[in-house]
């Protein structure tokens, strides 16, 4: 049975679903160390943005298949080193998107009307109403940095609230930010116009620090900042800063270069300031939800099933999948047996989609192509995840064509794979049933179904070479359970494709090449 690791406080709902097919270890707050000293016993591993998986902790993991990260972000996961160690990583990028955006809206209202400090005033048995006369958001300006999904709930519900609406992203058009109520604008201009700002960005090298005192100096000395995506994009430094100096009104924090906060100067501040302990996503809802979309996709891909959101490898919807799945299968097989026609080092593969297949989203039969491509070097090290990038490495260059026309077959696959020992192509399809065929071998026209072991000659088309090799493997008491010839004109060159019941024994094949006529041969295990 399989194992997973939950590492990370993740509902229950979650738990349930993975355990209907693994056994579940739920172990929080485990020290890094700990975390690489079991983690090489574990299938899958669930974790939220508390557990760091770093590259030793993936090294470590020899066993792991998916790292399921209950949340949005996974910047706490080195998913470069996860994918080159064939690890898909998941997220949940919806499930926690409406609780983010409202706690946005929260820490706004609560900045502009100093709830938190109003109630501990109360509390404490005082009743300041002078000290805690706020500001409305009514007609005043917000500024959303990142217009994706969380910054665009934000903007619906401030637009009812009667804001105004700002936003810099420079990845969406002018006409969304136009649908969603915003006037997409520079940064230069959210920073001098805004009132308030809010951040909805994911932590990248170019938005660390986005937010330094040059921003700051930018803004209004009457506007207000809230982070609710990540910790590193404002200059916590610079903000305590600006907010001492009355550059700027005032913050609020979901989030912290630093987790948990620990020692910050941003503490000792009053009002002005408002701190919550990474709260954006903790609902009961987004909770459910994220662990029931994570928990599936783990569940899933440890019955070898594909995950609907993972970041490092070509999303597949299970409907996409369903039409796909009969040409992943194809572009794997074809993958692997041109590899094996090449023999030595492929340099480049050109792909050509024909008819169905050209119409569908290539990427993941690429991905297929390249996988069987890379089997024989990689066994099976080479999966989904790396495919690509391990092709990448070994400076394979991959070429795409397409061809919408249907010809004999709805959909075909022609791969061409160009290596250090010359020049080698093979074309496939599907039948009605499924079934796979090859079609064409180094251009020469046949119809066989793979098989597990298949001989393959180019031979001159003459009279008694089929005899010879038939008594050939006989001698050698190697089976032949099928055999076909293409050719493209008589007594020129043909192909000759058998699929034998065993592998051929040791020094068979340059037996085979010794016959005359006989050009090339070569073994293919499928
Ligand atoms: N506080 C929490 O608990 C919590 C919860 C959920 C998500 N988050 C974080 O919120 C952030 C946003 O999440 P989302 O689901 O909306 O992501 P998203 O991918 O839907 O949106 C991000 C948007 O940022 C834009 N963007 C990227 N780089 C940018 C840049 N340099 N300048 C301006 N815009 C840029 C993208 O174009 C995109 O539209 C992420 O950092 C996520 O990790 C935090
Ligand atoms: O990226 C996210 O989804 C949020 O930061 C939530 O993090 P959490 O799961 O640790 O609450």
């Amino acid at each position: 049975m399989s194992k997973v690791l939950v590492s990370d406080p993740i509902d229950q709902a979650g738990i349930d679903i993975l355990s209907q097919v693994a056994q579940v270890d739920v172990k929080t707050g485990l020290p890094a160390e700990e975390l690489v000293r079991i983690i090489p016993d574990y299938d899958a591993l669930m974790i939220r943005s508390e557990t760091r998986v770093t590259q030793e902790v993936i090294a470590a993991a020899k066993q792991l298949k998916i790292i399921g990260r209950a949340g949005v972000g996974v910047d706490n996961v080195d998913v470069p080193a996860a994918t080159r160690q064939g690890i898909v990583v998941v997220n949940s990028p919806e499930g926690n998107t409406i609780a983010a955006a409202e706690h946005a809206i929260a820490l706004m209202l609560s900045l502009s009307r100093s709830i938190p400090d109003a109630n501990t005033s109360i509390k404490s048995g005082k009743w300041e109403r002078k000290l805690f006369v706020g500001t409305e958001v009514y007609k005043k300006t917000l500024g959303i940095v990142g217009l994706g999904k969380i910054g665009s709930h934000v903007a619906a519900v401030a637009k009812t609230m009667g804001m105004k609406l700002l936003a810099f992203d420079p990845f969406i058009s002018t006409e969304r930010a136009e649908n969603i109520g915003c006037r997409l604008v520079d940064m230069d201009l959210l920073l001098r116009e805004a009132d308030y700002i809010t951040l909805h960005i994911p932590k990248t090298p170019e938005t660390t620090h986005l937010i330094n005192a040059e921003a700051l100096a930018k803004m209004k000395p009457t506007a207000r900042i809230i982070n609710c995506a990540r910790g590193g994009i404002i200059d916590e430094v610079a903000l305590a800063e600006a907010i001492k100096e009355g550059k700027i009104a005032g913050a609020a924090l979901d989030v912290f270069e630093k987790e948990p906060l620990g020692e910050s100067p941003l503490c000792a501040m009053g009002k002005q300031v408002i701190l919550t302990p990474h709260l954006g996503a903790s609902t009961a809802e987004a909770q459910v939800n994220v662990a029931i979309d994570v928990a599936e996709q783990i569940r899933d891909v440890l019955l070898g099933l594909p995950a609907r959101s993972a970041v490092n490898i070509p999303g597949l919807y299970p409907d996409v999948l369903e039409k796909l799945k009969p040409y992943l299968r194809l572009a794997e097989t074809l993958g692997n047996l041109v590899s094996q026609l090449a023999g030595g080092r492929v340099e480049s593969l050109n792909v050509h989609l024909q008819g169905e297949l050209a119409t569908n989203d290539s990427k993941p039969i690429v991905i297929a192509a390249l996988k069987g491509l890379l089997y024989q070097a990689l066994r099976e090290r080479v999966n989904y995840v790396n495919a690509g990038i391990e092709a990448k490495e070994r400076g394979i260059r991959v070429i795409e064509t397409r061809d919408n026309a249907v010809r004999d077959y709805a959909g075909s696959l022609h791969l061409e794979a160009k290596g250090s020992l010359g020049e080698h192509s093979v074309t496939g399809a599907l039948l009605g049933d499924g079934e796979i065929h090859i079609t064409d071998i180094n251009d020469f026209p046949i119809n066989v179904p793979p098989t597990h072991y298949m001989l393959f000659t180019l031979h001159r088309d003459m009279p008694g070479i089929i005899g010879k090799i038939g008594s050939l493997l006989g001698s050698f008491n190697v089976n032949i359970a099928s055999m076909q010839v293409g050719r493209k004109i008589v007594r020129g060159d043909a192909v000759m494709v058998l699929s034998l019941d065993d592998p051929l024994p040791e020094g068979v094949l340059d037996e085979i090449l010794k016959v005359p006529g006989i050009r090339d041969a070569y073994t293919v295990t499928l």
